[in-house]
């Protein structure tokens, strides 16, 4: 199981500080959509500049421009470029057919898919398949909105899953149970008194429940 780090509402400096006080205890890195949003390309290119060894996640959400966007983020050194789930089949496609021509991972967020639409997603069998509890519905359900009961529904067998938003402490035990490839998690490390301590104690409980993969 890995941990990546998502880096939000920060600046590329303070990501790149933060990030280096949580290394030890993490795989990837994710640049967050605010800072795509809020500094472009750079943020990707400077983050990946400051960990050449680890996987920088582009948090870009694409929902259309597929070939433009994820172009850029590769181009910027990004290993790891995502689409929304809910995106037409010809974006879809775009993104994948670029991320294989790049020798890169896609991953594709599932925020607001029904069952259906991630039956069909099943079909890109190389993606990275993130379930996600939004900002919004946490701050409106709490983080108690999350009930995930299995992560790897039967079209997603032999996939790889993830899981992101609002992840803590807590929740992470149950979390690991269903034994996702990858646990996304910002603001339980980025807003810590002491990253270090924070992240170490997110890859402690992998590593106490044996999931290590
Ligand atoms: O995709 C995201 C926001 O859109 C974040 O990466 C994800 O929610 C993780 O951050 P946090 O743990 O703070 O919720």
């Amino acid at each position: 199981m890995k941990i990546q780090l998502a880096l939000d509402r920060l600046t590329i400096q303070e990501a790149i500080n933060i990030a280096k006080k949580a290394e030890a205890s993490i795989d990837w890195i994710e640049v967050g959509t605010s800072l795509i949003k809020e500094f472009g390309m750079e943020s990707i290119y400077e983050v990946k500049n400051a960990f050449p060894h680890k996987y920088v996640v582009a948090d870009i959400k694409t929902i259309d421009n597929a070939k433009y966007e994820f172009g850029i983020c590769y181009q910027a050194g990004a290993d790891i470029a995502t689409v929304m789930g809910v995106s037409p089949q010809a974006t879809l496609h775009m993104c994948y057919d670029i991320t294989q021509k790049w020798d890169k991972m896609m991953m594709i967020d599932l925020l607001n898919t029904t069952q259906e639409t991630q039956q069909k997603l099943a079909i890109y069998n190389k993606a990275v398949f993130c379930h996600h509890l939004s900002k919004d519905e946490q701050e409106i359900g709490g983080k108690s909105s999350r009930s995930y009961t299995n992560l790897r529904a039967p079209f997603f067998e032999g996939a790889k899953v993830a899981v992101a938003g609002g992840v803590n402490l807590e929740t992470m035990s149950s979390l690991s149970l269903l034994t996702p490839d990858v646990v996304i998690i910002g603001s339980s490390i980025t807003k810590a008194k002491d990253i270090e301590k924070a992240a170490a104690a997110f890859k402690n409980k992998i590593e106490d429940k044996g999931a290590v993969k």
